[in-house]
């Protein structure tokens, strides 16, 4: 049985690099008994790691092979309920635009003063080669229109552990099922 609080459709986690849609969607998905479903975890299985793709194959191909990966895994939560999170720039792609409208859509939002000591500490995204902190806010800047257009719910992860982040967002998710409940009586 689908949980109510899914409302019948994916719920997917969206956001810049680093705001913690892997480590919140896994965490949504275990307090939910779900499987959770990381779209770079599913190109890297199939095709090695993310670097490698850029450095072999340019982010052009990336993009075309995270496209199908992200309407794949959608198109089996539509029928085997799962939380999907999705790299930071799928949301570009005007295909998973389309897709994510059959979708709830959860923005992370955040800033760069908190993500900043996890850039520092994790030096493998090929996008933030170089200033990874310039990098990381020119990049938010042209996509922050995007995620805040495709968002069902926004929820701010500047403060809050994963874990309470997290219940906040489950807490969300049944407020969001039950006012579109209400809506649709
Ligand atoms: N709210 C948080 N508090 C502390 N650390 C966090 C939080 N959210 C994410 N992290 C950590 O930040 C790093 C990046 O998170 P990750 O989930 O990989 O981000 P994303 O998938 O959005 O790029 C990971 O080491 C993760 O454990
Ligand atoms: O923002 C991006 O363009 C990217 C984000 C990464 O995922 P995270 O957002 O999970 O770090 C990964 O898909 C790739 O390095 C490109
Ligand atoms: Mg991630």
């Amino acid at each position: 049985m689908v949980p109510a609080i899914l409302d019948g459709r994916p719920v997917v986690l969206v956001g810049p690099m680093a705001v913690g849609k892997s480590a919140i969607g896994q965490q949504l998905a275990q307090q939910l008994g779900l499987p959770f479903v990381d779209t770079d975890a599913v190109v890297v299985a199939a095709h090695g790691s993310i670097a490698d793709i850029f450095a072999g194959r340019g982010e052009h191909a990336f993009r075309e092979i995270e496209a199908r990966a992200v309407a794949k895994s959608i198109e089996s939560a539509k029928a085997q309920p799962a939380i999907i999170s999705l790299g930071g720039g799928a949301v570009l792609d005007t295909g998973t635009q389309q897709v994510l409208g059959e979708c709830t859509v959860v923005y992370l939002e955040c800033d760069a003063e908190t993500v900043a000591d996890r850039i520092a500490r994790n030096t493998g995204r090929p996008l933030l080669q170089g200033d990874a902190m310039e990098r990381w806010e020119l990049l938010f800047a042209t996509r922050r229109p995007v995620y805040e257009r495709l968002a069902d719910l926004v929820i701010d992860v500047r403060s809050g552990s994963v874990a309470e982040i997290g219940l906040q967002l489950e807490a969300r998710l049944r407020e969001h099922a039950a006012l579109k409940q209400e809506v649709e009586k």
